[in-house]
């Protein structure tokens, strides 16, 4: 059995996974009791050791072993965890439709790269101990559940960690707003952004470095200021339904857990 969250294990098969992971006991208190994950797409393909050579393509292994280790400290903390993948690390349906692409089959690849990267943070999250779930909004049997409402909260419920793969199903949208549409299906108490910047900037503060970071932020502000660290669809859902965001760095470690755990970290969204 492995009971240390932080070494992967080879041998453990999801069922004694399961068992393992419902036995551990909460540290600490989370501030919901059911979250909904973003991730970045583009952090899979990251190499943590040399982050300033960024931005990488495809999938780093390491990486993404790290950033499940990280899921699972949150899980432990006794939050049910919905995940939603982007795919920025494998394809961008605006980007190939730049290259020359039709728009909506290149959001059809999009998709697909969601599926690669849930089926591998799903690998990474059962060597660590952790039940799992992969549902997909696009019919494929053979690798992953459907998304059903109901059975996903069921999985939840029962301590898995759901990983919504193929964003809504319908192209010409983003994972952004796929994890606020999912976040209310599944009734999530807050949208965890988990992405390469430390929270909301008054400008894109990759391109400006005097950029300043707001703590707090409405979804008035975010969408009248145009900031673009999400999408806009996804702000005015989150608004309308009253679903707070938090916007915060993956890469620095523990962020995720401190988060759930309600620490003021990044950048909080709400109706203020
Ligand atoms: N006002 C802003 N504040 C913070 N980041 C911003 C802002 N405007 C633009 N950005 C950009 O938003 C990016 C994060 O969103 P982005 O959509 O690129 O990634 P993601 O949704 O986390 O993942 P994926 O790689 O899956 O698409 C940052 O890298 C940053 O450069
Ligand atoms: O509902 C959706 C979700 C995603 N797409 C396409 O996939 C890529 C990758 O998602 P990111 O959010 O950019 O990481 C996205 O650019 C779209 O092309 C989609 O069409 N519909």
């Amino acid at each position: 059995m492995n009971d240390d969250a932080s070494r992967p294990t080879s041998f453990t098969s999801p069922e004694s996974a399961e068992a393992t992971a419902l036995s551990e006991p909460p540290l600490e208190r989370p501030r919901w009791s059911r979250v909904l994950l973003k991730l970045s797409g583009e952090a899979f393909a990251a190499d943590l050791e040399h982050p300033e050579e960024g931005p990488h393509v495809g999938l780093n292994y390491r990486t993404i072993h790290t950033i499940a280790s990280e899921i699972v400290s949150a899980y432990r903390v006794g939050v049910e965890i919905a995940v939603v993948v982007g795919a920025g690390n494998i394809v961008r349906g605006e980007r190939a439709a730049e290259a020359g692409m039709e728009r909506a089959a290149a959001d059809y690849m999009g998709m697909l790269g969601t599926v690669i990267n849930s089926m591998a943070l799903q690998d990474a999250l059962e060597k660590q101990g952790v039940p799992t779930r992969v549902m997909s909004a696009i019919a494929m049997a053979e690798v992953a559940e459907p998304f059903i409402r109901r059975r996903a909260i069921r999985h939840l419920e029962k301590g898995r960690v759901v990983v919504l793969a193929a964003g809504t199903g319908n192209p010409f949208f983003t994972t952004d707003t796929a994890a606020a549409l999912r976040a209310n299906e599944i009734r999530a108490g807050a949208v965890l952004k988990a992405t390469n910047v430390d929270g909301i900037y008054d400008r894109d503060p990759h391109k400006f470095q005097d950029a300043v970071r707001y703590e707090q932020l409405s979804f008035d502000e975010c969408i009248a200021k145009n900031l673009r660290v999400m999408d806009q669809t996804a702000f005015t859902f989150c608004k309308e339904y009253d679903i707070p965001i938090v916007v915060f760095n993956i890469a620095r470690p523990g962020n995720i857990r401190r988060v759930v755990c309600g620490e003021k970290i990044g950048t909080l969204v709400g109706n203020f």
